[in-house]
């Protein structure tokens, strides 16, 4: 099995959580595409979705899912996403597609998290992937300054602005031992958006796409 035919079956695997006439949140990135490839099999079943990007938005509609701003939304009951990285504690690191502000957003208001990856995303200690951090254009420097002191090494991601208009500082060399103490930590710097830690709303429900199927870890 090919990397992304693991992907594939996790994100097969999430449409038994989708329920009738529900609206469903969704993530963003190459497992994400798969689960909307699912969803758009149920998609008279369903009411439609909240998306996390442009990039999954357009996807959707073009695949005939009705996009629902979340303003118009007052509950999901479920949101489903891939991760970068994710630890035995169902914390994970996200933001790889520079989408993980929508994505928290989107992920606080769903009822349930489920995490679609293949196995190589598991990990013990979160931090080999690099951590990233959405950044108000205008205090990359000064941010860059603050992660240094909390012990990275931050790198502009060149070229690229995400959905709401900012930057990406990804940072290197951080063994993320207390993730929820560092996520807060992050987040309180100014000119800081949000960072791709998800601790404090992790996942309920992991679907890890393995050589011999798809195993479920729940929380
Ligand atoms: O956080 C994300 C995008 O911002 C993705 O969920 C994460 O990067 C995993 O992507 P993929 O499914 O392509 O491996």
């Amino acid at each position: 099995m090919t990397q992304d035919e693991m992907k594939k079956a996790a994100a097969w695997a999430a449409l038994k959580y989708v329920e009738h006439d529900s609206i469903v949140g969704v993530g963003t990135g190459s497992t994400v595409n798969h689960f909307i490839d699912a969803l758009a099999t149920m998609k008279a079943d369903i009411e439609g979705a909240v998306s996390s990007s442009e990039e999954s938005t357009q996807k959707m509609k073009a695949l005939g899912i009705p996009v629902f701003d979340l303003n118009s939304v007052n509950e999901l009951s479920l949101y489903v996403d891939g991760a970068d990285e994710i630890n035995a504690s169902m914390h994970m690191i996200k933001g790889g597609g520079a989408a993980l502000t929508r994505e928290k957003i989107v992920a606080a208001v769903a009822d349930k998290f489920i995490c679609i990856i293949d196995s190589s995303k598991q990990v013990d200690i979160l931090g080999e992937f690099p951590l990233p951090v959405e950044v108000i254009p205008m205090a990359r420097s000064y941010v860059g300054r603050e992660l240094v002191k909390l012990g990275g090494d931050p790198v502009y991601r060149e070229g690229v602005i995400t959905d709401n208009g900012n930057i990406i500082l990804d940072v290197y060399n951080m063994k993320i031992m207390q993730a929820k103490v560092l996520e807060k930590q992050i987040n309180a710097i100014v000119g800081v958006v949000t960072n791709g830690l998800f601790a404090h709303r992790a996942a309920d429900v992991l679907l890890v796409g393995k050589e011999a199927g798809v195993e479920t870890i729940t929380d």
